[in-house]
């Protein structure tokens, strides 16, 4: 089938954050609504939930995860399972400054594999990246393993990481793949904010 799916993950906790980090403001703008303005037009957008009220305003079609409670990997299991496209965005709700143009690298970098994933040095950033329906035969055996752990989940799949260098290119790595856990990300979104366009 053509076309992509945008898969945005909001099902977590916001524990360390004390508050919905998708509904802060960032700009003026709730998070999660500034990744949904921000990749527009990327692809068919799904969000995963587990609290559909707080969401429906968003209008966008609304799912739950199909292993709750078991972190962001059962996030990207939902999403996949439900959408319609082989080649899914999956992006984190608390991301405020995400880059379409990184999401188009990503896509460009996927060639044959399962997921084109964007790394910095030693650290790849798994929740915002490029993966397709190939992942849901190897999440489901992390998933009922037990075993939430993204990073050790890439090791399962054909992963094309994305480096530093190619992804400096396109976008600030910084801004791009920052997210908030705690308040003081928050403050520093906040502050970052000021260069952005909101
Ligand atoms: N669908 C779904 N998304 C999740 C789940 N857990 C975390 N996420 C999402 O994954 C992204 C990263 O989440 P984390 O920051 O690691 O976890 P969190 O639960 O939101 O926050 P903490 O409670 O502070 O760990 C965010 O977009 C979360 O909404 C889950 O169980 N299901």
């Amino acid at each position: 089938m053509m076309g992509r799916g945008l898969i945005v993950l909001c099902g977590g906790q916001s524990r360390r954050m004390g508050r919905d980090k998708a509904l802060m403001p960032v700009g003026g703008r709730p998070v999660i609504e500034r990744v949904l303005h921000r990749l527009q037009g990327w692809g068919d957008p799904l969000v995963v939930t587990n609290r559909p009220e707080a969401y429906r305003h968003l209008e966008v079609p609304l799912i739950g995860d199909r292993f709750p409670g078991k972190g962001p990997l059962a996030g990207i299991h939902a999403g996949l399972a439900h959408s319609r496209h082989r080649v899914n965005l999956v992006v984190a709700c608390d991301m405020p400054f995400v880059s379409r143009a990184l999401a188009d690298l990503l896509f460009a970098h996927l060639a044959g594999d399962d997921a084109s994933v964007p790394r910095l040095g030693d650290r790849p950033h798994p929740l915002f990246a490029v993966y397709t329906k190939e992942c849901l035969g190897p999440l489901e055996m992390s998933l009922e393993a037990g075993d939430l752990s993204v990073i050790r989940f890439l090791r399962r799949i054909r992963t094309r990481f994305v480096e530093r260098e190619a992804i400096a290119a396109v976008a600030d790595p910084r801004l791009a793949l920052f997210n908030m856990n705690e308040p003081a990300d928050y403050c520093r979104a906040c502050r970052m904010n000021g260069g952005e366009e909101a």
